[in-house]
């Protein structure tokens, strides 16, 4: 695309490393390599050179240096690579070098957005590789690389295909009509909206699970004071993360630990035991204790096996709640049976709970065949477009359902970034670190 100026970022991380890669993209990528280089390699290929300070003359490095001319490169547009030693010299006269050349520092996520706008992918794609930049488990990894490469934009971009088209037919019908033409298009428009409606509410019924592997899925480990579940969450993450003591109330914060269970992030919530108490501090750890139970993906209740189950951790207890029953080497569990006896002193039970956790963690954001939505904008935009096409079926006029069937189509666009998308980019393409 024309019209761009230069750009440059350092696309490996900061700091004194081996080698540093810096990228540089835009019209006047391969002149400023060649002034730099001595003269443009072949594309595509590894080229040892010596790099020169173009005023000066002076040798700043010997790098390998990739000349990539467009439309074959990552941003689509002509760009050059050079791996530097990666020593903070080096990199500050090179630096030095490219913006006498005429380039400027790149912005965050500039790349991407020139891959975009170039048509390179679209937004959900660019969405992906931001997301396998930040990716930390092996799980992350998989939904990220999935998006990137394109999974849900051929998902997104199938059903704007097929509503383009149910768009076009309601449009005939409607001159059928005019023309007084008998036609049965405008039925079969209805009855393919809904179909397309209940498609993409099948896939928005996905209990979140994709934003949850993104984001991570929340634990909240409540119960009695001295409970154990202090000590629990130490078992768990195997250290010392909460304070543990035999006075009851020692957990007023809630203590966030992160852990990976078979691929899936997972944060961990240690809160204070819940308890009626005049002491206005540890009354406000049980208030944030309640609230952290209330959003938690996950409910895990502590029962200790050496006393009765309390009231208020049991009003907590639904089908869904993982019922713990800790201490289990001081006495047999005295809540139901259901409960996974554990014992964070002797170890006893820690392998089952954590089993079942990853259980419970690949069960509510685990990779499933289809490719799940990932973020809070991809389920917005989407329950936008089901409620237009099912506005579009059920109104009571042809031209006002091809209104909404338009208006479902421009909920579609937004997502992928095929239409109405200035408003978007700067909150897609804000997150991205610089350099990508
Ligand atoms: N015998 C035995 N004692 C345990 C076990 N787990 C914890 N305890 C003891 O129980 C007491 C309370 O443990 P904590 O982990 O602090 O309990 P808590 O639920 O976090 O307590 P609060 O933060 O005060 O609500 C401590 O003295 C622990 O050593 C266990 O599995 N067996
Ligand atoms: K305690
Ligand atoms: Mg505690």
């Amino acid at each position: 695309m024309s019209g761009f100026d230069t750009i440059f970022a350092l696309a490996s991380g900061a700091g004194r490393a081996a080698v540093s890669l810096l990228r540089l993209s835009g019209p006047q990528s391969g002149a400023i390599l060649a002034r730099l280089a001595g003269g443009l390699p072949r594309p595509r290929m590894a080229s040892l050179r010596r790099l020169r300070h173009p005023l000066e003359g002076e040798v700043l490095d010997e790098a390998l240096v990739l000349w990539f001319p467009a439309p074959r490169s990552y941003t689509g547009e002509d760009a050059a690579e050079l791996h530097l030693h990666g020593g903070r010299a080096v990199l500050d006269g090179v630096t030095e070098a490219l913006l006498a050349c005429g380039a400027r520092p790149a912005e965050p996520g500039e790349f991407t957005r020139r891959a975009f706008l170039n048509g390179r992918m679209d937004l959900t794609a660019a969405e992906g590789i931001a997301d396998l930049i930040e990716a930390e488990t092996a799980v992350q990894r998989r939904q990220a690389l999935r998006q990137a490469g394109g999974a849900l934009a051929d998902l997104y971009g199938g059903w704007a295909e097929r509503l383009t088209r149910l768009l076009a037919h309601q449009e005939a019908a409607i001159e059928f009509a005019e023309d007084g033409i008998p036609t049965t298009l405008e039925d079969e428009v209805r009855e393919a909206a809904l179909a397309l409606a209940a498609g993409i509410e099948a896939h928005l019924a996905d209990g979140g699970r994709g934003e949850r592997l993104r984001e991570g899925l929340w634990v909240a480990i409540v119960g009695a004071p001295n409970a154990g579940k202090s000590s629990l969450l130490n078992a768990l993450v195997g250290r010392e993360a909460a304070i543990v003591s035999a006075r009851a109330g020692t957990t007023r914060d809630v203590v966030e630990v992160r852990l990976d269970l078979a691929g899936v992030p997972v944060w961990l919530a240690d809160t204070a035991g819940l308890r009626d108490t005049p002491d206005e501090i540890e009354a406000e750890g049980v208030r944030r204790a309640r609230r952290r139970a209330e959003e938690a993906d996950l409910v895990m209740a502590v029962f200790a096996a050496d006393r009765a189950a309390d009231p208020a951790t049991l009003a907590l207890v639904t089908p869904e709640t993982l019922v713990v029953a800790s201490k289990s080497d001081l006495a047999p569990p005295s809540v139901q049976e259901a409960a996974l006896a554990v014992s964070a002193r002797t170890g006893d039970g820690m392998k089952a709970l954590r089993q079942r956790l990853e259980d419970l963690a690949a069960d509510r954001a685990g990779l499933t065949a289809e490719a799940s939505l990932t973020r809070p904008r991809h389920r917005a935009a989407l329950m936008e477009a089901a409620s237009w096409l099912r506005e579009a079926q059920a109104a009571p006029l042809p031209e006002l359902s091809a209104e909404s069937l338009r208006a479902a189509l421009r909920a579609l666009g937004r997502l992928t970034g095929h239409v109405g998308v200035e408003d978007v980019l700067d909150v897609v393409f804000g997150d991205f670190c610089i350099g990508k």
